[in-house]
């Protein structure tokens, strides 16, 4: 289906939106000076008589009219948080260069911020069908950023201070790179319409992120079986997780692109987030990034109970 197909958000597409969406996708946009060619190339039986192609001819171009607006709008959506998301990285780079915040609380809260800012902004595109390729653009430029400083083909310095541990270019090419990527996937794959790219998003933003500041902080009674964990961070995940989830459930539902029973959703919710924080506490050795652990346990978790 081409991007000439207006979605209702919340409003699966019905027949007659597919049908009338196909016609436009085929037939969409003939310039009003083309309308006699383009009437000579119809076969006969759908050839249209005199009044009715006035009636087409309104429906063809306020339907490219609304193919029109949709662009415009995601243009504008995407230009608005490509902004955003200078704009977050510069204001801790800033904090951290004024020693306001300390550099590594600064690079989590740029981890939980980035991720569910950028899924909060979802519902600023438009309802068309390509809106979500518009709002991947966002993390994906971000990915080309991130790929240029980790080469150190360019130098940002703001960047690199803000996402890197060590202030290292090449730990561009992990951790956060990962996890831009994982936003290009959720954006493009789950998009507004299943509450699983939501709920893994919340999880890897929101749980992974909290784990480290309230681990490094109160972190003192270890996991048994991963003396890097504690139980401080993986019980905040777990708690932190679950409500952001639940919180980020609740604003799509509530704008009406999903619609959950509550009482099973927080159960649901509740065993993704418990899969997601076992995962991340388990000692990976280095092989493979919470940016990727923990995600992906929670797509599948939250694939296996939503089942969409
Ligand atoms: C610090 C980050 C990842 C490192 O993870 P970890 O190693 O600590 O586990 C996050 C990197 C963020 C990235 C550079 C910027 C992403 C921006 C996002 C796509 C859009 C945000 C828009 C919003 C409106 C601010
Ligand atoms: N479940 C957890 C996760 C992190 N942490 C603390 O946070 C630090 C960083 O955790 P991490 O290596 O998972 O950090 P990222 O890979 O998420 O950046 C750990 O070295 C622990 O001090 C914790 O105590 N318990």
């Amino acid at each position: 289906m081409g991007y000439g197909a207006i979605m209702s958000p919340g409003v699966p597409a019905t027949g007659t939106t597919l049908s009338h969406a196909r016609f436009l996708s085929h037939h969409v946009a003939a310039p009003a000076s083309a309308l006699p060619l383009f009437t000579a190339t119809l076969p006969k039986h759908v050839l249209i008589k005199p009044s009715g192609l006035r009636r087409t001819r309104g429906a063809v171009l306020s339907a490219a009219a609304g193919v029109g607006g949709a662009v415009l709008q995601d243009a504008a959506a995407t230009a608005l948080v490509v902004g955003g998301a200078y704009a977050l990285v510069s204001t801790f780079d800033n904090l951290t260069r004024r020693n306001i915040i300390e550099q590594t609380l600064s690079r989590k809260l740029v981890h939980i911020l980035s991720g569910l800012l950028f899924l909060a902004s979802w519902p600023i595109f438009s309802a068309s069908t390509g809106a979500r390729y518009f709002a991947s653009v966002v993390p994906s430029l971000n990915c080309l950023r991130l790929v240029m400083n980790g080469l150190s083909l360019t130098t940002d310095e703001g960047l690199i201070k803000s996402v890197s541990r060590e202030g290292k270019p090449e730990e561009l090419l992990r951790g956060p790179l990962y996890y831009v990527l994982v936003l290009i996937l959720c954006a493009i794959v789950f998009w507004r319409e299943s509450p699983v790219g939501m709920i893994s998003l919340a999880m890897m933003c929101g749980g992974d992120g909290i784990a480290d500041i309230m681990g490094r902080r109160f972190g003192s009674v270890k996991i048994p079986y991963n003396p890097q964990k504690s139980w401080a961070g993986s019980i905040s995940m777990f708690l932190f997780g679950f409500l952001v989830s639940i919180g980020m459930l609740y604003y799509f539902a509530v704008l009406g692109y999903i619609q959950l029973e509550w009482m099973q959703t927080l159960e649901r919710v509740a065993l993704v987030s418990f899969v997601a924080t076992l995962i991340e506490s388990l000692p990976t050795t280095g092989i493979v990034d919470d940016n990727i652990s923990v995600p992906l346990a929670s797509m599948v978790t939250s694939l296996l109970v939503f089942g969409y």
